[in-house]
């Protein structure tokens, strides 16, 4: 099976001019086949700021009305997508910016409304990725950009990024050596969020749940941990978790950050 790096950039990155393009250029030297899903909620969140949407955020993820929806497709589709594109290009590798509608890569289903209405936020299932289309692209040394939008009945519908980074992961991990990496401004998962040094090495499911009553975990961190055991659970081999430029330039055993096992 051919090796295939599917890689997660989040918000705190993004929005850091110096740090966004360290992380591009050692991105686009990787000789495998590279899936990049970026994020770039900060961005939505200070961009309705100007515009008078408030973000409004349960359990790490954004409620998503019909304002919010109009504001989170120009951001992640439009300005944040393609200027990704756009740099990686100028690196000479050759992106592909699309969403979950495009070519219908990843179909969702509405999240149902239970205790809280998320609004046009969508549900996405490793079944439902075009994995067909990817490799296709993939085999033409394409690398796909995914904004975290997705599409049902018509509609876009707000993604997580971290969680479509894992179901891409699944998916494709029937066809692809998939190693899956959630890249963040921090050096790892933290022991002490406020200790930037105190990184967790190995971070097992045991473990896991002996530190979440804790507290230890909190905030964005805990959906990409979550997000991280589905898709071990569900037969990807590798999850790691930590700073962008380390992971990315040492693909190595001697990776930098946090390695999530069952
Ligand atoms: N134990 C922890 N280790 C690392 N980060 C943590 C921890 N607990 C809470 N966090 C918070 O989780 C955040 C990461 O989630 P998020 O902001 O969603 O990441 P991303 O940049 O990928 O979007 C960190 O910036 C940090 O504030
Ligand atoms: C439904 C939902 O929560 N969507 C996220 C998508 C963006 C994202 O995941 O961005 P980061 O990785 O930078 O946090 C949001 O709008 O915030």
């Amino acid at each position: 099976m051919e090796k295939l790096f599917i890689i997660k950039i989040g918000g705190n990155v993004l929005d850091n001019a110096g740090a966004l393009e360290a992380f591009l250029k050692d991105f686009a030297t990787i000789k495998a086949h590279t899936i990049l899903i970026h994020g770039g909620g900060k961005i939505a969140t200070k961009l309705g700021e100007q515009l008078g949407i408030a973000a409004n955020y349960h359990n790490g993820r954004r409620i998503t009305d019909a304002p919010t929806l109009d504001l989170v497709t120009m951001v992640y589709g439009g300005l944040v997508n393609k200027q990704l594109v756009a740099q990686l290009q100028r690196l000479g590798c050759n992106a592909w910016g699309v969403t979950g509608a495009d070519g219908n890569l990843i179909q969702a289903t509405k999240r149902p409304v239970k205790d809280i209405d998320y609004g046009f936020v969508g549900d996405i299932k490793p079944e439902n990725v075009n994995t067909k289309l990817l490799a296709t692209l993939l085999q033409q040394n394409v690398v796909p950009v995914f904004a975290p939008l997705t599409h049902a009945d018509g509609k876009i519908l707000n993604t997580n990024a971290d969680t479509i980074a894992s179901v891409l992961a699944v998916a494709l991990g029937k066809l692809y050596d998939v190693r899956l990496i959630f890249c963040f401004e921090k050096k790892g998962v933290l022991r002490d969020v406020n200790k930037a040094e105190s990184v967790i090495r190995h971070l097992p499911r045991e473990l896991y749940d002996q530190l979440l009553p804790q507290g230890v975990f909190a905030d964005g961190i805990l959906p990409k941990l979550e997000n991280a055991y589905a898709a071990l659970n569900a037969g990807v081999k590798e999850v790691l978790i930590g700073e962008a430029i380390d992971l990315v330039k040492n693909t190595g055993p001697e990776t930098e950050g946090t390695l999530i096992t069952l």
